[in-house]
């Protein structure tokens, strides 16, 4: 079952069209959105997550509709969203931080412990659950806000850039985990990084000035890849790129 639906989607920012008309869904697993710098992915995810009400076209999140203002709280309850960056308290500890998501998102006074426990656990950092934030690598911080942002246990888990600035390690433990939640909630991720979509990834969807470019599985996007690559082995030029990035840079590029 689709978790998101969006038909003739448009957003807008100001007077500026940033979204034109997209239409798609996302289903079980884990989902990559690629695009370039500009694309419109954080507006796109920030739409999905109902910060913004779309301009017009539809959209239906976890089968609730996010044009309409009085089910719009039902979505926001039932996603988690990690924002490239998130602000904090600067005292905030990991379990201040997570508890504060569970109680943000509704969750009952009496299950926010148990929930925080369970989430901090979740993505390793029960060891560090009392030092404050401020004193974290950027992989455990990273870690943190996933905690906070699947403390209230979502089917929909929206990730914007999260791997920015991790070490190759940080990298893999990151995509270890965001695998291990795919068991319980979709995932839509949204990086630069094809490594991480071609990694985690099932499918992807590419934005391209605020349009669908590619949607389908990651092997059909490297697959469109893998002509290019044997045409310039063929000519003897050095092979500089993945098939998926290749695949990647011809969507984009055939606009
Ligand atoms: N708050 C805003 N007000 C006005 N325009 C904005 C705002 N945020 C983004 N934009 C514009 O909307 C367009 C899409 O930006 P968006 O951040 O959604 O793209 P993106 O694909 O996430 O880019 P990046 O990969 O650089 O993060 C850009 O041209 C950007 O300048």
């Amino acid at each position: 079952m689709a978790v998101v639906e969006a038909r003739e989607l448009e957003q807008r920012r100001g007077t500026r069209k940033i979204l034109h008309g997209v239409s798609f869904s996302v289903g079980a697993g884990v989902t990559g959105l690629l695009g370039p710098n500009g694309a419109g992915k954080t507006t796109l995810l920030e739409t999905l997550t109902t910060l913004l009400p779309p301009s017009s076209g539809s959209l239906v999140v976890l089968g609730v509709d996010a044009g309409e203002r009085r089910t719009r709280q039902e979505i926001r309850r039932r996603t988690g969203f990690l924002p490239q960056n998130f602000g904090y308290p600067s005292n905030f500890r990991v379990i201040d931080l997570v508890e504060y998501a569970a109680w943000s998102k509704g969750v009952p006074r009496g299950r926010i412990s148990e929930l925080a426990h369970e989430a901090i656990r979740d993505v390793d950092l029960a060891e560090v659950e009392k030092r404050p934030l401020r004193a974290l690598s950027g992989g455990m911080l990273r870690r943190a806000g996933i905690a906070s942002a699947i403390v209230h246990r979502p089917p929909l888990l929206i990730l914007d850039e999260p791997t920015v600035g991790l070490d190759p390690q940080q990298r893999t433990q990151f995509r270890e985990l965001v695998l291990s939640l795919s068991a319980r909630t979709s995932v839509l991720l949204s990086t630069h990084l094809t490594e991480d979509i071609s990694v985690v990834c099932e499918s992807v969807l590419v934005l391209n000035e605020g349009r669908i470019a590619f949607d389908g599985s990651v092997r059909r996007l490297s697959e469109l890849g893998h002509g290019e690559a044997a045409q310039a082995a063929a000519h003897g030029d050095r092979v500089t790129q993945t098939a998926l990035e290749r695949g990647y840079d011809k969507v984009v590029t055939s606009v």
